[in-house]
């Protein structure tokens, strides 16, 4: 008998969390079956504020810290990860949180918005490991392989997600900076032997301060750029007067998420430039307050609370006045009046463009109304991709689903690569001067002169990765047959050094056969949405960046979602993490079932990730009955997608509750059918005679519990056995699982 061997699968937050309620007890039951055991780590928001602040909670209290622990095994051989995604907070999320868990009583403190003393400086440092981005980056010791499965591209083709109309005259289009952004000053260098670096900046007065040391290693990538503030907020302001001018509707699309520090500032500019009456009338009043554009116009709403009503008034009053010398702005939701600049988390831009891409290029307006719409996007050194793809649509109309090809993506992520790992290396001015990366000896690698309010920042991109992501690429070429294509920019000088690694790295390759080529992104998105357009697949091999956006646009287009994507991520140290879909944790999937008890989730990338999860325990513990979970597995979620049994976004209908009950069915009939393995055959049997006999019962009953508020006791740690409870509602269904234990 092999030995017991484990799957690691993590509870985040959310939409992924409140499925993994009803999913988990089922993929428990069936990998018992091989002797596999899986195990839960929690990652969400609130047990890694929980583990962060150990020390101020009773013992009681106290969670152990899962994510340091997973972090810990993706350096193992043996790890075998399914990770779910979960939230990457912005400071007002994070607020929402604590909120949540002190008053469930964990006594953990208050955000420090403004830290003076050491204390508050200590714990705003520990919310600072919590906050944005703070788990991929801390698990992915790997590269990443997307890419939409054979059998899903089959059911978009076969049951095409609605498209919007593109017409010719659509006035939508990206709008970014010409100068004075990250593209335009960007300088790199290649460590030709492993050195230590200093981050320094020299004030006009000739004073050096050390910003960060680092010590780089042989043949690592460093990129030092700037965002000039005053080109930013001039920009920000040319946008508004265009759109002002020409009645198109403004829009604002950063990653404030995953962009941690540097994009929240620039939401914040866009926040202070849009209401600059404002800004300029109360500035002072602000900033007693603690008002910080950064966390979105809500901070002013927040901030306020504390003034008599007559001055509030006064202020909401102003707010309101801005609307009418402004260009419209789009929407998060129409209804509540929230719009695009109230929380920096609410428009994330992988997520947003494609959706209003598909959207016949528009947004919604104040009035609930589609309108065409500037997508605002100040860093030119991606947002170019957007307009190729916009322009593509005019010319060609909207992409069909029946016909498009698919564009699979290689990207480069390991150990915090390029963009997604320079937090700890971005810097805000505080005065006008020089920033300037200094080797030991006092060699100058590279210099800007900035100026205050510029946000520096310098990006690290190790030599391993490079070298596994381009053996990814062959891989996946070779394995698929379809051409792939680098994404760098002769333009750039990141891409400049990362090619000539390329180049180098290839050669250890067997090429023949092979279509390999590089490009610049205009180029490259060119020639994959001609290919695409014919039916055609091009594999896109591009940096961190560019995998984010093109891992959400593409499958956007191809299958309405990028939850229906496979994520891999093959560790560099040898095991596996599989990461479900491409998306993020959808909350207003959650609004949903809170108001009407319908959760319209659809956890195929679960099923995706865990069939390849099961059948790599089998390869690499020889563990057969595992691999044949895993092929079972595959085959039973090909006939869900087959008989469309996917959630419906319906309320009433079937849910990812009833999606869950129809894998569990048809993954018994397929274990019950199979003759490689008898002992599993005669396990499988009962359940599936059961499940099969009562589907109509099951059905009804998952389906009655719908319609109704319900209270699971909590957004951001709900309370379990209430959540249990609402996820697994039909007793008819858990009787026959708990029978197969
Ligand atoms: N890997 C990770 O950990 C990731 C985490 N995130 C986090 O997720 C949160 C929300 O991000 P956001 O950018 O708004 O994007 P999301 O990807 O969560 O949502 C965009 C929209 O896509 C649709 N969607 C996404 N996943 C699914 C699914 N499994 N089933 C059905 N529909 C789906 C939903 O459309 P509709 O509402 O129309 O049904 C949803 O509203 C943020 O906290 C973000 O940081 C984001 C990306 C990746
Ligand atoms: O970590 C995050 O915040 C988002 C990750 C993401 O969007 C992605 O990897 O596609
Ligand atoms: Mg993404």
């Amino acid at each position: 008998m092999p030995t017991r061997s484990k799957i690691i699968y993590t509870f985040t937050d959310e939409a992924p969390a409140l499925a993994t309620y009803s999913l988990l007890p089922i993929v428990e039951a069936f990998a018992a079956s091989a002797d596999i055991a899986v195990e839960t780590s929690d990652i969400s928001l609130a047990g890694r504020i929980l583990a962060n602040f150990a020390d101020h909670l009773d013992a009681d209290k106290r969670v152990e810290d899962s994510l340091a622990a997973l972090a810990e095994l993706t350096m193992q051989p043996d790890a075998n990860i399914v990770k779910l995604p979960n939230i990457s907070a912005s400071v007002p999320q994070l607020k929402a949180a604590i909120a949540e868990l002190q008053a469930l009583g964990y006594n953990v403190p208050n955000y420090p918005e403004d830290p003076q003393t050491d204390a508050e400086k200590e714990i705003r440092a520990r919310y600072g490991k919590v906050l944005g981005s703070a788990v991929n980056p801390v698990l992915r010791e790997g590269n990443s392989d997307r890419r939409a499965p054979a059998a899903v591209k089959a059911y978009a083709r076969k049951h095409p997600h609605s498209m919007g109309k593109w017409s010719k005259a659509s006035q939508s289009h990206a709008d970014y900076m010409r100068g004075g952004d990250f593209f335009s000053s960007e300088k790199s260098i290649t460590m030709e032997k492993a050195g230590d670096v200093r981050l320094e900046f020299v004030g006009k007065d000739g004073q050096v301060q050390v910003k960060k040391q680092l010590s780089l290693l042989e043949g690592e990538v460093l990129d030092g750029m700037f965002m000039s503030c005053k080109k930013l907020r001039d920009f920000f302001e040319d946008t508004l007067q265009d759109c002002k001018e020409t009645g198109v509707m403004w829009s604002l699309h950063v990653k404030a998420t995953m962009m941690k520090i540097s994009h929240p500032i620039v939401f914040g500019h866009a926040v202070s430039v849009y209401y600059k009456d404002v800004f300029d009338k109360y500035g002072k009043l602000f900033d007693e307050l603690g008002v910080n554009p950064n966390n979105g116009i809500s901070s002013v709403y927040d901030k306020i609370k504390s003034l008599p009503a007559s001055q509030q008034e006064e202020i909401l009053h102003d707010i309101h006045e801005v609307y009418s010398h402004r260009p419209e702005m789009a929407m998060v939701d129409s209804v509540k009046g929230i719009t695009n600049l109230h929380i920096p988390s609410d428009v994330i831009v992988d997520a947003s463009m494609p959706a209003m891409i598909r959207n016949s290029g528009q947004m919604w307006g104040k009035d609930g109304k589609q309108k065409d719409t500037k997508a605002v996007m100040p860093e030119s050194t991606y947002a170019r991709i957007y307009q190729e793809m916009i322009n593509f649509c005019k010319t060609n109309g909207a992409f069909d689903p029946v016909t498009m090809g698919s564009v699979p993506n290689v990207g480069l992520m390991a150990q915090q690569a390029e963009e997604y790992g320079s937090h700890d290396k971005t810097f805000e001015m505080t005065a006008d001067g020089t920033m300037r990366v200094v080797l030991a000896d006092g060699t100058v690698l590279m210099q800007h002169e900035v100026e205050k309010g510029d946000i520096w920042r310098a990006c690290q991109t190790k030599d391993a990765p490079i070298r596994d992501w381009v053996k990814l690429a062959v891989t996946r070429a070779r394995q698929s047959n379809t051409p792939a294509i680098f994404w760098l920019d002769p333009e750039r000088a990141h891409d400049r050094e990362l090619q000539k690694k390329v180049e180098k790295y290839l050669k250890e390759h067997d090429l023949s056969g092979l279509d390999i080529s590089i490009m610049g992104y205009n180029e490259a998105i060119r020639v994959s949405m001609e290919r695409m357009i014919r039916g055609r697949d091009t594999i896109s091999v591009t940096g961190n960046v560019l995998r984010d956006y093109l891992t959400d646009l593409f499958p956007i287009m191809e299958l309405g979602t990028s939850a229906k994507m496979l994520s891999i991520v093959p560790l560099m140290a040898g095991g596996g993490m599989y990461e479900t879909g491409a998306g993020g944790s959808a909350p207003k999937h959650v609004q949903q079932l809170i108001e009407e008890n319908h959760l319209r989730w659809d956890s195929l990338g679960e099923f995706l990730a865990l069939a390849v999860s099961l059948e790599e325990t089998g390869i690499k513990t020889n563990n057969a009955k595992a691999k044949l979970l895993g092929k079972t597995l595959d085959a039973a979620t090909g006939k869900l997608l087959d008989n469309n049994k996917s959630p419906s976004r319906k309320t009433g209908e079937l849910d990812n509750r009833g999606s869950h009950f129809y894998l569990a069915m048809y993954w018994a009939q397929e274990l019950a059918a199979q003759t490689e393995d008898l002992e599993l055959q005669a396990r499988f049997a009962p359940l599936a005679k059961t499940l099969t006999e009562n589907e109509a019962t099951i059905v009804a009953e998952l389906n009655a519990a719908q319609g109704k508020p319900v209270d699971i006791g909590g957004y951001y740690r709900s309370n379990p056995e209430l959540t249990s409870k609402v996820m697994r509602p039909s007793q008819t269904f858990n009787n026959a699982l708990a029978a197969l234990r």
